[in-house]
């Protein structure tokens, strides 16, 4: 299980470690796990231009202390100071190991960005000569800025250790007119901690930011590094063990083992009913299609059998698909509802009926959600969608978007149930405030139908025996596993992800 811990609980474990240890200890350590992290990077240390991004806290601490580390083995570091204050030892240590440094808070962004431009820019500067000779601060800062310029565009890497936890969510002008001049000549960032400027605790990104192609952390994850949009800006993250003893933590991410050790495998004794049978109220006379992509998501979980109910034009279509499926009501573990409907063509007596058995779970998607009932009685997954949570809440849905895991946590809360919010990383947040975020991002799973695979899957793991919060998320994660699984042959359908799922899961579980 990765485990995303709080500022507050990182700040906590820091203090108490600390107490025990000399002073600077985690520093060092977090500074050699950043360096080695930065060489494989890099794959060659010697002669490699690394530019160091300093704030003023112990993020640019980290990367001065990594910086000297580096110059040792034979990079040119270049630190741009982007404050006055930053950490004085760690600057002598990168200074006394052969590392420049410039002071970068007079950069700006308008700045000419290639060297012709800037030849050009002096010619006219040379013309007005005596208006230069009048304005000596300002020639020095231009003679600054064009220095970070120029290092910034020769840099193998960048290290930005502007802002870690410490950080409020945004970049100040003069940080971010670096990292503008970063991005314009595609230098590869390599985060310390986090990517400057997220939201370390939510995920989320109200102000600019860095983006990163590497993010080094230490002693735990922190909630940006699983969350979007922020998540999206770490690039792959490596985290440096520094010795942090943390809490339980709420937002947490399934690794492979954790979905292997929860799966219900069946048993010598098992039959097709202790296997589970899965009730499937999907489809419609519209969308006919999204009950035979759900039943094959459904076959391809651990249920036993699958009983359908619905229109009779879609039954066949289902059967003609999956002949071993059992249309009609009948004595079910689970059902699966909703897929393949909008919220007028929802049986609602029966749908009712179903989310009053309180020992049969309910996973409700599509068009069933905005028609699930405040009094309901028994357990129910939803799986919306941002535009399908905007209507639900009256949220609109790049707000949703931008702060996922607090609208997840909220419609869990406030509605007791399980909320499956889809999206390139899935959110599973349960009523208590637990957080499960899918940790495989599937692009390709933007697909027709793909939603349909999810419920079927969803379902058939809630049959299976699988608790709502564990079932969603188990179906998150191989469902884009299925998804990346497809991908590998090309562009993916909903029916190939389904197929997909069977191997999938064969691969995990060997
Ligand atoms: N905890 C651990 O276990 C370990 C932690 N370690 C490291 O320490 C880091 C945390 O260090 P930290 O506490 O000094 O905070 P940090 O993020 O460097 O700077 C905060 C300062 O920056 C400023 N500032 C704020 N917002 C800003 C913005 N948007 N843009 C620009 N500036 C902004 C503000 O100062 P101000 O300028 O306002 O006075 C604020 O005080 C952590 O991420 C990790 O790298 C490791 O060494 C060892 C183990
Ligand atoms: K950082």
């Amino acid at each position: 299980m990765r485990q995303a811990h709080t500022v507050e609980q990182v700040r906590a474990a820091e203090a108490a470690l600390m107490a025990r240890l000399p002073e600077g200890t985690l520093m060092q350590r977090a500074a050699a796990g950043l360096a080695v992290a930065v060489s494989n990077f890099l794959g060659s240390t010697y002669g490699a231009r690394v530019v160091l991004l300093i704030g003023s806290g112990d993020n640019g601490g980290d990367a001065l202390y990594a910086g000297a580390r580096l110059a040792r083995r034979g990079a040119q570091v270049t630190a741009v100071l982007l404050s006055p204050k930053a950490h004085q030892p760690g600057l002598a240590a990168l200074e006394s190991a052969g590392g420049r440094v410039l002071t970068g808070g007079q950069a700006h962004p308008e700045e000419p960005a290639h060297a012709d431009q800037a030849a050009d820019a002096d010619q006219e500067a040379d013309a007005d000569g005596p208006a230069h000779a009048d304005e000596p601060a300002h020639a020095n800062g231009s003679a600054q800025v064009g220095e970070v310029e120029r290092v910034v565009a020769g840099a193998d890497v960048v290290v930005d250790g502007i802002v870690g936890i410490g950080g409020r969510p945004g970049l100040r002008p003069e940080a971010l007119a670096v990292v503008r001049l970063v991005e314009r000549y595609g230098v590869p960032v390599v985060a310390v901690d986090t990517p400057s400027g997220v939201d370390v605790d939510t995920g989320e990104t109200p102000e600019p930011h860095v983006r990163a192609a590497l993010t080094v952390t230490f002693g735990t994850h922190k909630v940006c590094h699983l969350v979007d949009p922020a998540a999206s800006a770490c690039g792959p993250v490596h985290l440096v063990d520094i010795g942090l003893e943390v809490p339980p933590a709420e937002v947490r991410s399934l690794q492979a083992a954790d979905v292997r050790a929860l799966y219900p495998v069946p048993h010598g004794e098992s039959d097709k009913y202790s296997r589970g049978v899965l009730g499937l109220m999907v489809g419609s006379t519209q969308y006919p299609g999204a009950a035979v992509i759900a039943t094959s998501g459904a076959l391809a979980g651990p249920v036993g059998m699958v009983r359908y109910v619905g229109p009779d034009p879609v039954a066949h279509a289902v059967l003609a698909v999956h002949p071993e499926v059992v249309v009609g009501e009948g004595r079910v573990q689970a059902w699966a509802v909703g897929s393949g409907t909008s919220t007028g063509s929802v049986d609602l007596e029966r749908f009712h009926r179903i989310t009053q058995q309180q020992d049969v779970p309910v996973i409700v998607d599509a068009g069933a959600i905005a028609a699930l009932d405040h009094d309901r009685a028994g357990r129910v997954v939803i799986t919306p969608h941002a535009g399908e949570l905007s209507q639900l809440i009256g949220v609109p849905r790049d707000v949703i978007e931008q702060r996922r895991l607090h609208y997840a946590r909220q419609v869990a809360e406030d509605r007791q149930l399980v909320v499956l919010l889809k999206g390139a990383t899935t959110i599973v947040a349960a009523p208590d405030g637990s957080v499960l975020v899918n940790p495989i991002a599937s692009p390709w799973l933007a697909t027709a139908g793909s939603g349909d695979v999810l419920a079927g899957i969803c379902g058939s793991l809630l049959a299976g025996g699988l608790p709502e919060f564990e079932a969603a998320a188990v179906a998150a994660y191989l469902h884009a596993a299925a998804g990346t699984l497809a991908a590998s042959a090309g562009p993916v359908t909903a029916m190939s992800v389904a197929h997909a799922l069977p191997e999938a899961t064969r691969l995990l579980l060997a």
